[in-house]
This record gives C-alpha cells, sequence and structure tokens, in this order.
C-alpha cells in the first residue's frame, strides 16, 4: 500500500492507480491482482508477463489453475439472480446508478492524466503508436458519456400494446440475462472489455470478466478506476488465467450468455462448448474495393493514405484491418500501387508507427508468405522481410509491413490467400470492371463478414456492392475505410446469428439483453360468465 501512496505522492497518477506505466521494468515490476466478491486477491500461482519491446519480465499476473480458486468465481457468478441485479421492475434505481457511475468515469477519463496514464499503459503491453492509443481512450471516454445520466433507462426503455378488451394490455421489457461473461482479447486492452463489460452492467447483468493476461493490467487499472467511480463492487469478477481455466469457469457456471472477442476458432470451440449461448465478434478477413472511378490527386492521396492505415496502423493487429484490396486497373494507371508502397515505406518502430505483433512469429508470418508465393504468379509487392536491429523477443513477430499480389483468378483456389494473419500484411489483387462479379465472389466466399470499404462515389457501383454483399460495417464512399471501432456506430460482424455488436443503443440491447413481454390481465370476468371449451 505504501508503494502505491508513493506514487501517487510523487507524480500526476491518480492515486486509485497502483503503477506507473513509465517505471514498469524488470527492476520495478507490477503484481497484479484478480478481482473477485468485490475485493482484490492474490492468487497461489503466477505468470511472467515480458515487455513485447525488450523482453524483459516486467509484469507478473495471476495465473489461477486450482480448481478451489477457480470454484470461488463460480460460486460468485451463481450467486447472481436469474432476473439480473436490475431490470425494469426491480431495483429501477441502479439505471441511474450507472448513470452516475457512467458519468464520473467520462469525467475522470476526460482528465489528461488520466488518458496520459492509460494510453501509455497500452503502449506498454501492445506497443502501438501514440494516436492509436490515445484513440482507444478517447473511445472508451465517449462510450462513457453517452451512457451517463438517464441514459441506461432510455436504453432499455419498454413499451405496451393495447389487448383485446379493458385491462388488458401486452408491455414488451428489454431484460437482462442475469450472471454473463465477457472475454476479450489482446489487441484493444481499454476499449472491447470496457464497452462490453458495461453494456452487461448497465442492464442489469453480473459479470465475470477475462482478459488476455498480457495485456489485461490495463482492465486492472480501469477497474480500479471503476470502483473509484461508484461501480458496485460486487457487480464484477475479472481473472487473470490461461484458456482452460477459464473455459472451466464457463462450463460450471451458471452463464446465460457469453460474449466472445478473439480468433474465429475459439469462437467455434466455445460455441459447442457453451451449447450455442454465446455472442461473437471473431475474426476479420476485411475487403476493400477501390472502383472505376479515380478522383482529383488529392483525393488519391487521401485514399493511399487510408488505406495504408487500415493495413498496417496498429501493425494490422486490428480486426477491422483491411486485408485483400482489390484495386480497379484506372487506379493503377493511376499510380495507386506506388502510393501505398512508399507511405508503407515510412513505418518505423521507433515511433511505433510498426511494432511487435503479438499473435504471429516471424516463422509463421514466413510460413504463410511462402505458401502465398507458391501460387503462380503471385509476388512480393513491398516488404516481405523481418525488422532489423531490434530487442522484440522471438516469441512475438518483426515483419516489415508487406503487400502481396496474387491473381484474381487464384486467390478463390487458394484458402491460405483468404485466411487472417493478424500483423502487418495484406493481399493486394487487380480487377477491370467486367470482372466486378467475380471480385464479388471472392467476398461472398469469406468465412467472416466484419468490415469492408467501397472506395467509389459512382451511386451504381457502390448499390451494386452493398446489395450484394453483407459485411456488418460497410464504409461507402471515395473517402470509405476498414478501420474504426468508434463508439458512434455499429461495430460487428452480418450474417451469423451469433454475431455481436459493440458500443452503441443497439449493441448493447442486442447482446445484453433479451425480449420479455408481460401480457397484464386484470379486469374481473363478466357477471354470470359462462366459458365454451374450444
Ligand atoms: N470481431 C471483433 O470485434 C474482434 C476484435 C478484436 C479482435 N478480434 C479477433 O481476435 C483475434 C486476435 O486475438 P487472439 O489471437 O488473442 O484471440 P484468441 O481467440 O486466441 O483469444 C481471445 C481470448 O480468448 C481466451 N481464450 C482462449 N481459449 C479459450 C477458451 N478455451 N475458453 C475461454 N477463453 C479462451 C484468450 O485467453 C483471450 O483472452 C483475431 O482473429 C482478431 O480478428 C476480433
Amino acid at each position: 500500500m505504501q508503494k502505491f501512496r508513493n506514487i501517487a505522492a510523487f507524480s500526476t497518477i491518480p492515486s486509485y492507480f497502483t503503477l506507473d506505466p513509465n517505471q514498469i521494468s524488470a527492476r520495478n515490476p507490477h503484481k497484479a491482482q484478480n478481482f473477485l466478491r468485490g475485493k482484490w486477491i492474490d492468487s497461489h500461482k503466477y505468470q511472467t508477463i515480458i515487455d513485447p519491446l525488450n523482453g524483459e519480465p516486467f509484469i507478473t499476473v495471476p495465473d489461477v489453475q486450482d480448481r478451489q480458486e477457480l470454484q470461488k468465481f463460480i460460486d460468485s457468478a451463481k450467486e447472481c439472480p436469474i432476473s439480473g441485479l436490475h431490470n425494469p421492475l426491480k431495483n429501477p434505481q441502479r439505471y441511474q446508478l450507472y448513470g452516475e457511475v457512467c458519468h464520473k468515469i467520462a469525467a475522470e477519463l476526460k482528465k489528461k492524466e488520466v488518458h496520459d496514464f492509460l494510453v501509455k499503459l497500452i503502449q506498454r503491453v501492445v506497443p502501438k503508436h501514440f494516436a492509436q492509443a490515445s484513440g482507444e481512450v478517447v473511445v472508451t471516454e465517449r462510450f462513457f458519456q453517452n451512457f451517463s445520466g438517464d441514459q441506461p433507462r432510455f436504453l432499455t426503455r419498454s413499451f405496451n400494446v393495447a389487448g383485446d378488451r379493458p385491462g388488458q394490455q401486452s408491455s414488451g421489457y428489454r431484460w437482462p440475462y442475469g450472471s454473463c461473461a465477457v472475454v476479450a482479447p489482446f489487441n484493444f486492452p481499454l476499449e472491447i472489455p470496457s464497452l462490453q463489460i458495461f453494456g452487461a452492467l448497465i442492464t442489469g447483468n453480473k459479470v465475470f470478466f477475462k482478459g488476455d493476461s498480457r495485456v489485461n493490467v490495463v482492465m486492472e487499472q480501469m477497474l480500479r478506476l471503476a470502483l473509484h467511480c461508484g461501480l458496485p463492487a460486487t457487480d464484477v469478477d475479472m481473472l487473470f488465467g490461461n484458456g482452460e481455466a477459464t473455459e472451466f469457469i464457463l462450463r460450471q457456471g451458471n452463464f446465460r450468455n457469453t460474449q466472445f472477442t478473439g480468433s474465429s476458432k475459439v469462437a467455434e470451440h466455445l460455441t459447442k462448448v457453451l451449447n450455442g449461448k454465446i455472442r461473437i465478434e471473431d475474426a476479420g478477413f476485411d475487403w476493400k474495393i477501390l472502383g472505376p472511378d479515380v478522383p482529383d490527386v488529392d483525393t488519391q492521396n487521401y485514399v493511399a493514405w487510408q488505406s495504408d492505415q487500415d493495413a498496417y496502423g496498429s501493425t494490422g493487429q486490428k480486426c477491422s484491418a483491411q486485408s485483400i484490396l482489390f484495386v480497379h486497373e484506372n487506379w493503377v494507371k493511376a499510380g495507386f500501387l506506388d502510393k501505398i508502397k512508399q507511405l508503407a515505406s515510412t513505418r518505423k518502430l521507433q515511433d511505433l508507427s510498426n511494432g511487435p505483433i503479438i499473435t504471429w512469429n516471424n516463422t509463421q508470418i514466413k510460413q504463410h508468405i511462402d505458401n502465398i508465393l507458391k501460387i503462380p504468379q503471385s509476388k512480393v509487392l513491398f516488404g516481405g522481410q523481418e525488422l532489423k536491429n531490434h530487442t522484440i523477443p522471438s516469441i512475438y513477430g518483426a515483419f516489415e509491413p508487406t503487400a502481396l499480389y496474387v491473381p484474381l483468378e487464384q486467390i478463390q483456389k487458394n484458402k491460405a490467400v483468404t485466411t487472417e494473419l493478424f500483423g502487418p500484411f495484406q493481399i493486394v489483387t487487380t480487377y477491370a470492371s467486367d470482372q466486378i462479379n467475380q471480385v464479388l465472389d471472392v467476398i461472398n466466399n469469406l468465412e467472416n463478414h466484419l468490415t469492408a470499404g467501397i472506395v467509389s462515389n459512382d451511386v451504381n457501383f457502390l448499390r451494386h456492392v452493398q446489395s450484394n454483399t453483407t459485411n456488418g460495417v460497410t464504409y461507402s464512399g471515395i473517402r470509405a475505410r476498414t478501420t474504426g471501432a468508434p463508439q458512434n456506430h455499429w461495430f460487428g460482424p452480418c450474417g451469423d446469428p451469433r454475431g455481436a455488436g459493440i458500443g452503441t443503443p443497439e449493441a448493447i440491447l442486442s447482446v445484453w439483453t433479451c425480449h420479455r413481454e408481460i401480457i397484464h390481465d386484470i379486469d374481473l370476468a363478466p357477471q354470470g360468465f359462462k366459458g365454451q371449451q374450444s
């Protein structure tokens, strides 16, 4: 405790945080804690997390595997009633309470010292450019603004429909599930967990949360901030543990809804294990089409810049990253491929515009590239080499922003081409106007339909592509992008009944509430009532 006070006393770091993101290192490691039944608790076993930029051990986190320890999380989840912690008929004052908590969290996140703390902490565990990490904090802050005040109860507003006779009326409610789980990936360690956990909480659910241990120190600190802002302490439990331990809890608990964000492999596995009681945000193999209309040079430069951002921002580790780019031959003639090559060449480790790749190492990346280069007429457009002169440990990838060209007609024949490589990597292909339906065939045969960009202002072209595809987040128009999961529009896949959304009113209602209808029928029966059987 003394140590924490010192942190606050000699810096601008608020006292509820328990580390200094500028100082954590092998000599000054941070020890994280689990959170259970309103208390920070230690574990019997710990795991060491290494600094992704230099391999130094700098954080230790609980690695709960002991069944008795895990059982406590299951028991806590089971304490939540099936009707939730609040609903429109029970404890409705908690909607206001959450409006107040969200308001206070937003105000806290707006403070420069809090923003800077979280940006730096995100950068320490998922090294990304300042602008990318800052964007994550700002989106989170705006989400909390959006659900401040009376918004939690407006969000879950009910409706009434007149009945067939006096005293009869049906009321439709947005009802909580009760006990719920959130499982989150490494790449947005603040935004994804915060938006999903609070979406669940404000609608009346209790949450068991498990993030990726490599980065979850960010949510450990965020939870401390939220508790400082009045979050009811027993509404959330948080575990540092591996997939197996989490799965044990999910199987044995009474979770009526698990929201999973991560790879398709784990999503499919959990769907079976949890008998389909799951909402998923999984892999993205996101596409962008540059249409036939090439705009003025400034807009061409914008489109090239956006393309570079979409493919390589955050080192390509966004589920919305541009994985495949279909370039109309008119754009090739305008020199587009040279522009994106030039932009990619300016990315560097020094400012984290390119950084460590957390889930793919160099051997795996090279293997993937080699497999694709076996395809006739495929070639490296740019990149394709490991980074040199760096200290990124070999368990992580360190690779140049890379683009491989594969001819359109070869893409569908080779599954590897449309497999997500979660790093600074994209497939580029070209097409002519009479090949647009071939492009759509490729797109519609992809497994995932998360984000897409249709870069054109030709209304007929836009409508043709929009009306024949199904991506949940489709950016359309000459400045279309693929990345961006802000708080102001839906983000999630389309075309899968398990697909989840994040952050917006529709997303929260769809993921965290179910429909309940109470049909009131309260008038006494007419005098002398004699019923006829039918
Ligand atoms: N669609 C989206 O909104 C979205 C957002 C971010 C990331 N992603 C996807 O996530 C992937 C990258 O993340 P990752 O590689 O860390 O994913 P991952 O599936 O390996 O891990 C995600 C989380 O699941 C946990 N986990 C693993 N096995 C588990 C099990 N059996 N039971 C319970 N939990 C388990 C992990 O510990 C981690 O916390 C990419 O495919 C990316 O596209 C999707």
